[in-house]
């Protein structure tokens, strides 16, 4: 079977769109993957492998899904309510490509925010950290990427975002430490100036 004509290849140019010029940019993707199995010391032509290059590209292409969208959209549909006190979604289950050996780290985002005018529906602040997660990505610009567009879009008095996330980068190669685990936070508004705001989120997170 050639590249060309798998079934595989129909899903690649749906999820690219149907853009031509990205297709093609996809089947030079595809040839420089058969020369790294072939660096790696394998044969690109043996059965199992020989599909190989196009499942790779279609399978970032839907770890990157985030570059196709623009995840603030999400936080466009709002409520007025009366409620200022803290929001805080817990457990968000991501998973992200670290941007330095695009190996999968993943974890879970904990997105708290003490709302001024605007709240928006739960569903949609899961929805802005898978946005940014499927992207290549470090932890730390993660974790203020979410915390810069509650701010924005929302404008509440504050918004405080803990992630804990495991990074594969460092479990099976390099330091080879597979129990790491890694806790960024970023705080915007009230959570930077009062300690009692970040201790009323922290204690409901540990509950
Ligand atoms: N700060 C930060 N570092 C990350 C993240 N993901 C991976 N890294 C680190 O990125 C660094 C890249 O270091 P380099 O020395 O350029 O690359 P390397 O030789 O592959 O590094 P080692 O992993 O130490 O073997 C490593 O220390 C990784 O642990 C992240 O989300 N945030
Ligand atoms: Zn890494």
């Amino acid at each position: 079977m050639t590249i060309s004509d798998s079934k595989l290849n129909e899903k690649i140019s749906i999820l690219l769109n149907k853009d031509q010029g990205k297709s093609e940019q996809a089947h030079k993707v595809m040839r420089a993957l058969r020369e790294l199995i072939e660096l790696c010391g394998d044969d690109p032509d043996r059965e199992g492998l020989q599909e190989t290059p196009e499942r790779v590209v279609k399978a970032f292409l839907e770890y990157t899904e985030g570059y196709r969208e623009d995840p603030k959209e999400h936080l466009m549909k709002q409520f007025d309510v009366k409620h200022r006190e803290l929001v805080l979604v817990k457990d968000i289950e991501f998973y992200s490509t670290c941007e330095h050996h695009f190996a999968p780290f993943f974890g879970v985002a904990h997105v708290g925010y003490i709302p001024d005018k605007k709240i928006t529906g739960l569903s949609k602040i899961a929805r802005l950290v898978e946005g940014y997660a499927k992207r290549f990505q470090v932890q730390e610009n993660l974790t203020s990427q979410i915390a810069d567009a509650m701010e924005e879009i929302l404008e509440p008095q504050g918004t405080m975002v803990v992630i804990e996330a495991k990074h594969m980068c460092m479990c099976g190669r390099g330091i080879q430490k597979k129990d790491a685990v890694t806790t960024t936070k970023a705080v915007r508004g009230i959570f930077t100036e009062q300690a009692d705001a970040r201790m009323e989120f922290l204690t409901l997170l540990n509950r």
